[in-house]
C-alpha cells in the first residue's frame, strides 16, 4: 500500500508506537529544508509580520519578507503583504489548508496525481522553491533548524547529517548571508540544541550542489566544500550532488571537478547520491560505478545497486554502506511494493547500510520511525526482529562522519538509551502477560 495511504493505520499500529520509542541512532540522509513538519510553516512563519508572498508565471508561490514592500521579481506579479490578504478572506483556515496542500507531496491518489516522475519531480522542486523563500529568512532559518532538531530529538534521533546547499539566507533590509555564515548558525543552533538537550550529540552538514549545473560551477562548489571543511572541521563532514538524477549531469561529467582534491592532495569525503532509480541501464546506474571510484565514503540511495554485483562486491568489501529511505523512494521513484525494494536483497545478504527519511516533511512523515516502520515491516521481510533493528541504529552511529571519539561517545549515549528501551519493552510484556 502506497504511504499516502497508509500513513494513518502506521500511526494506529503498535509497532510504529514502539519504533517512535526506540532509540535510533543518527539520521544519515535527510535534505535541509524537509526535516521539519510543514504545519509549522504555515502557523507560525507565514503568520509572522512582513511576509509577502507573489505567484510566478508557472504559478508557483514565491514568499518574501521584506519592509518595506520592494519592487517584484521579475518572474512574479505583484507582491502581496500576506497579512493583508488574510484579512480579506472570508475563510483563512481554507486558505492556510490549501498552503499547507501545497507545501507536500501528500494526497489521496497518488498514481492519478502523479503519473510520471516529470509531473512528480517538478511538484518537488516546486515545493522546494516556494519554502525557500520563508525558510531563508534569517530569523526563520535559525528556528528552523532548532525545531527541525527538535523533531528528530523527539523521535529519539541523537544526532544528524543534513545535505545542505547553503543557498543565501537574507534579512528584512534585503542584506544576504553566505555560506559561512550559514554553516556558523547551524553550529550554534546545534550547540544551543545540546546545551539544553543533554544526550543529544549534534549534527554535521555535507555541503551539497545542484546537479542541473555545469562543470565549472561544481569546480568552484568543490573548492567551496574543501574552504568550508578547513574553517569548520567539525562541521563540513564532506560533500555531495543533489537533484534528480536521471534528467541531471552524471558522475562522470563532474569528473574533472570531483577529482581535484585528489589531485591537490585534500582528502574531501564524497558523500554521493548515485543509482537512485529503478531502470537500470541508464547513467544512474553508472553512478554507482562512479561514486565507488571516487571513494565515496556512503552511498545515497544505491536502489540500482543489485543489479550491477561487481560494484556491489566492491562496496562490501570496502565496507561502504547504502543509506536506504524506503518512503522517498516509493514516492519519488513510483516504487509500489516495498518488499520486493531492492534493500531487501542487500539487508538479506548483510550489505550494510542504514534507515534515513530524506524529506520527511515533503512526504507528511517525520522524524525517522516512519521510514524504520517501512524498513521492518517491508524491507526486513518476516524475520526481522529487534536485533534487526539494534543493527539498524548501530549501523547509523558506526557509518557516521563523527570522529572516533565523538562516536565512541555517541555509542555509549545510544547503548545506554538502548538498554532502557529494551528494559521497557520487556516490562511491557510481562505487564501484558499479567493481564
Ligand atoms: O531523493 C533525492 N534525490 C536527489 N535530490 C534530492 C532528493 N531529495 C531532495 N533532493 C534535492 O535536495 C535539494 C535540497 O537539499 C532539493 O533541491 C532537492 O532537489
Amino acid at each position: 500500500m502506497h504511504f499516502f495511504r497508509a500513513k494513518r493505520l502506521i500511526e494506529k499500529s503498535a509497532v510504529f508506537r514502539v519504533l517512535q520509542k526506540m532509540p535510533k541512532g543518527a539520521a544519515l540522509h535527510v535534505h535541509d529544508f524537509s526535516i521539519l513538519r510543514m504545519d509549522w510553516l504555515v502557523r507560525n512563519v507565514t503568520y509572522r509580520p512582513h511576509c509577502h508572498f507573489c505567484v510566478t508565471r508557472h504559478g508557483a508561490l514565491k514568499f518574501r519578507f521584506a519592509h518595506p514592500t520592494p519592487p517584484p521579481p521579475a518572474e512574479c506579479s505583484e507582491w502581496v503583504l500576506l497579512e493583508k490578504y488574510r484579512q480579506e478572506l472570508r475563510n483563512v483556515t481554507a486558505f492556510d489548508e490549501g498552503l499547507l496542500r501545497n507545501f507536500t507531496l501528500e494526497t489521496e491518489n497518488p498514481e492519478e496525481a502523479y503519473p510520471d516522475r516529470d509531473v512528480l519531480w517538478s511538484r518537488f522542486q516546486a515545493i522546494f522553491f516556494s519554502i525557500s523563500g520563508l525558510v531563508s529568512y534569517a530569523p526563520v532559518f535559525r528556528d528552523y533548524v532548532f525545531r527541525g532538531l527538535q523533531e528528530f530529538w523527539q523521535d529519539n534521533v541523537l544526532y544528524l547529517e543534513l545535505r545542505a546547499e547553503l543557498l543565501p539566507v537574507y534579512e528584512l533590509n534585503g542584506t544576504t548571508h553566505g555560506p559561512e555564515w550559514m554553516v556558523e548558525t547551524y553550529r550554534d543552533v546545534a550547540s544551543l540544541f545540546k546545551r539544553e538537550h543533554p544526550g543529544f550529540v549534534g549534527m554535521k552538514i555535507i555541503y551539497s550542489d545542484h546537479r542541473f549545473k555545469n562543470v565549472s560551477l561544481i569546480t568552484e562548489s568543490v573548492r567551496m566544500a574543501m574552504q568550508l571543511q578547513t574553517r569548520f572541521p567539525g562541521m563540513v563532514a564532506g560533500f555531495d550532488l543533489v537533484g534528480r538524477e536521471d534528467t541531471g549531469h552524471s558522475l562522470h561529467y563532474y569528473r574533472k571537478a570531483l577529482t581535484l582534491p585528489a589531485a591537490i592532495g585534500y582528502p574531501l569525503p564524497y558523500f554521493f547520491h548515485a543509482g537512485e532509480t529503478d531502470w537500470q541501464g541508464t547513467s544512474v546506474d553508472e553512478n554507482l560505478l562512479e561514486a565507488l571510484v571516487l571513494n565515496s565514503t556512503r552511498i545515497g540511495h544505491g536502489f540500482a545497486l543489485t543489479k550491477h554485483p561487481a560494484v556491489w562486491t566492491e562496496l562490501w568489501k570496502k565496507d561502504i554502506p547504502v543509506e536506504v529511505c524506503p518512503i522517498s523512494n516509493q514516492v519519488l521513484q513510483l516504487v509500489s511494493d516495498l518488499r520486493n525494494h531492492p534493500a531487501a536483497v542487500l539487508m538479506a545478504t548483510g550489505f550494510p547500510m542504514v534507515i534515513s527519511s530524506d524529506d520527511p516533511a515533503m512526504f507528511g512523515a517525520s522524524g525517522l520511525s516512519y521510514d524504520f516502520y517501512e524498513a521492518f515491516m517491508g524491507i526486513g521481510g518476516r524475520k526481522a526482529d529487534l536485533r534487526t533493528l539494534k543493527q539498524l541504529a548501530l549501523n547509523s552511529i558506526k557509518y557516521s562522519a563523527l570522529q572516533d571519539a565523538e562516536k565512541k561517545a555517541a555509542m555509549e549515549t545510544w547503548a545506554k538509551s538502548w538498554d532502557a528501551f529494551v528494559t521497557q519493552l520487556a516490562r511491557g510484556r510481562s505487564e501484558k502477560a499479567a493481564v
